[in-house]
């Protein structure tokens, strides 16, 4: 019966939290403006609203949030709550995507690629493609190795953080009938967490078969791949809640039970434009508050910070707000008429993303998804997740030895021809020594490459994503007006493995498509198709239309200063007292994985250290949100030295969604946008 229900209209009024729905969430500037609260974070997306959460939880200490995109709930909330939104309804190019889009690829025939990103309470968590999968033990420790603490930030510290935001839950029965070969082990799982991971209601036994075909093909079936062995293919979770087939992201999961909190606010539709500092303590900086506004032109707001500001903007945001707040390299900040602060040229360095394609088939005599408007719930909670996760010795067989060495050879010789500062060459060096010692070289069985099986539009992909890049990027701030877009520069394919990495990867997404028993549930090669057979082809057809798997990481890396680190072992920026970065940009190395669960995991860690190091709060603290201002900082209304110079009155902003039409085509979803583009 439950096949035949309507997909949830979502309608806050209905729900039982309705009373007190919305309570600390706001769009209106002035609500924050010349208010004082223990903690700022800037940016309400995945990270940020698990600290705001955390570290709300103790009505003792006063917490503000900022987020530059709407509420993700009002008009237009089905494309964020319907599982299957990613596949006919997109949120992204809307008014919740900040629309990035890169510089031209030298590589890749001068293409600029879109790069989506959540602008929206629930950030990217928002807009994603749902998956949840973790990257291995051995990464998570080199991280922590990079980091300084092993303890606090290697696989088990995190392992345990991941499962603490985790509420697991089983496949069905019907699901997992169609679906045998899907296993999974309770004990890798939390089941208290507030992040839903399970798997959609509906199967299609074609998914079965690209695990076999997979198996046939040198991947084996994956028991287990979330206890710290990612390696093999299986049927990945999703962060879907069964029990009404909705999406699970970090707005319902972690704010929706926090925000009738006195003590918290949520301002929604104002971007941070800087963090104000005070550089008179010789020893450091210390961030009193930070400035906003709803848009370039308008007024621009202050709200102090007691204690901390906390940096939670994303991979491509966070390192651009650093910027903007002359924290980065002195020399480039000056050529955009930024004062230097803090001299810290690992800022928006050492950027890696994964690069995808695909290979795609004609529909063949499965049966296959229905999704739309129309569809049942349960229908609707379609999304893709089948996936494999592939060696080197599957790749390359017995050159991938060789293979590996010559990448150490070119590493070097690049190192040491890049017009970089010092620091970030020995982070370059650091992090792609880590990734070829503990997952390129093909004794450590890492995964440096990922395919994924996808229904898109009536055909059939095997997408292919590179997971391990040794290609480094740069995130920079073009000029000091906040609302200007930063140059986002991947390099893709500037390392030579990364390129063969997905031209072996493209031989195997065809060949396991070519497998028993997938072949027979697939028609025709629809694309690179029969005229793409030699390396030289498949590269070209690389070049010409690889995609961003939607997964940059590393701009604020945590690494030791001297080696091209902007955040410590404490999230803390290297000169601070009380500026954190607690977002996917802390990660020092892309992980074979796709990035929330990661992510969910160190914003519980960074949360738990923030509040080990608190200290109580002095008797005249209020447990109300916001008090009159302190210190030195600037009140509201426009501030002196803001970057905007405007003057108009924002008025506040309506904290709903903005209305959005629907749209019948989806563009991107994780892996699936890929498939997209190629139609
Ligand atoms: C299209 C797409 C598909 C993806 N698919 C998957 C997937 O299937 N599985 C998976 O694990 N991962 C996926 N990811 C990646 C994953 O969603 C992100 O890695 C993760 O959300 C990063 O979390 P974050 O907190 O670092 O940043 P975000 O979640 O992006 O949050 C940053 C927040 O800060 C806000 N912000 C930025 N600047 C400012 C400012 N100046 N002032 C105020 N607010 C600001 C933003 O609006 C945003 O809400 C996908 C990402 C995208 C874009």
């Amino acid at each position: 019966a439950s096949t035949q229900r309507r997909a949830p209209s979502f309608s806050s009024q209905d729900s039982p939290l309705a009373g007190m729905l919305r309570r600390s969430v706001t769009g209106n500037g002035n609500t924050l403006s010349g208010q004082t609260f223990d903690y700022v974070v800037v940016g309400g997306g995945l990270a940020g609203l698990v600290v705001a959460n955390r570290l709300s939880a103790d009505s003792n200490f006063t917490v503000a949030v900022i987020e530059a995109g709407a509420d993700a709930y009002g008009a237009g909330q089905e494309r964020i709550l319907v599982p299957a939104g990613n596949l006919y309804n997109s949120a992204l190019r809307s008014a919740q995507d900040w629309n990035w889009q890169t510089e031209g690829q030298a590589e890749m025939g001068g293409r600029q690629l879109a790069w989506p990103r959540g602008k929206v309470l629930g950030g990217s968590s928002a807009v994603n493609g749902l998956y949840m999968v973790r990257a291995s033990a051995a990464e998570h420790n080199s991280w922590g190795a990079l980091a300084g603490d092993s303890d606090r930030w290697g696989w088990d510290n995190v392992y345990r953080a991941m499962k603490k935001s985790e509420h697991f839950v089983p496949p069905s029965a019907s699901v997992q009938e169609v679906l045998p070969d899907l296993s999974y082990n309770a004990a890798s799982h939390g089941q208290d967490g507030s992040i839903y991971t399970s798997w959609p209601g509906v199967a299609y036994s074609s998914t079965n078969d690209f695990l076999q075909s997979m198996a046939a093909t040198g991947t084996a079936i994956s028991s287990d791949s979330y206890g710290g062995e990612n390696w093999g293919a299986f049927v990945a979770q999703s962060s879907i809640n069964p029990n009404d087939w909705s999406r699970s992201f970090s707005r319902n999961g972690y704010l929706d039970t926090a925000q009738d909190r006195p003590n918290l606010s949520v301002l929604t539709g104002h971007t941070v434009t800087k963090v104000l500092t005070d550089a008179s303590d010789a020893n450091a900086v210390r961030a009193t508050g930070v400035q906003y506004a709803a848009a370039s032109g308008q007024t621009v707001h202050t709200v102090n910070a007691r204690r901390e500001v906390i940096i939670s903007g994303g991979a491509i945001n966070s390192p651009q707000i650093l910027q903007l707040s002359g924290i980065g390299d002195a020399q480039q900040l000056q050529r955009i008429g930024i004062d230097s602060i803090i001299d810290l040229p690992g800022v928006g360095h050492n950027l890696q993303d994964h690069l995808a394609s695909s290979v795609s088939w004609a529909a063949g005599s499965g049966s296959y998804p229905v999704t739309g408007p129309d569809a049942s719930a349960i229908q609707n909670s379609f999304v893709n997740s089948a996936i494999g996760y592939v060696n080197m010795t599957t790749l390359f067989g017995s050159s991938a030895a060789d293979l590996v060495n010559d990448a150490r050879s070119e590493v070097a010789q690049r190192i040491s021809a890049a017009n970089m500062r010092d620091e970030v060459k020995r982070a370059w060096n650091a992090t792609m020594t880590a990734q070829l010692d503990k997952v390129l070289d093909p004794a450590a069985n890492g995964s440096p490459l990922e395919l994924l099986f996808a229904y898109v539009f009536g055909s059939i992909q095997i997408q292919l994503a590179s997971q391990t890049p040794l290609s480094r990027g740069t995130v920079l701030a073009t000029s000091a007006d906040p609302f200007q877009a930063p140059a986002i520069d991947p390099q893709y394919l500037s390392a030579a493995i990364d390129l063969a990495i997905m031209r072996e990867g493209f031989k195997l997404a065809r060949r396991v498509g070519e497998t028993q028993p997938l072949a027979a549930a697939l028609g025709n090669e629809q694309s690179p198709g029969s005229g793409v057979q030699t390396d030289r082809q498949f590269e070209a057809f690389i070049r010409n239309q690889a995609q961003t798997e939607y997964h940059p990481s590393s701009t604020c890396s945590q690494l030791p200063r001297a080696d091209g680190g902007v955040v410590d072992a404490n999230l803390l920026v290297y000169g601070t007292s009380n500026l954190r970065v607690v977002d996917a940009s802390i990660v020092p190395i892309a992980l074979s994985a796709h990035l929330m669960t990661a992510t969910y995991g160190l914003a519980e860690v960074g949360a738990e250290l923030i509040i080990e190091a608190r200290t109580p709060p002095p008797s005249s603290t209020t447990s109300s949100a916001g008090s009159e201002p302190t210190g030195s900082s600037t009140g509201g209304g426009s501030s002196a030295g803001n970057n905007n110079g405007g003057s108009t009155s924002s008025g506040g902003q309506s904290s709903g969604a903005p209305t959005l039409s629907v749209r019948s085509a989806a563009l991107f979803v994780c892996g699936a946008a890929v498939a997209s583009l190629l139609l």
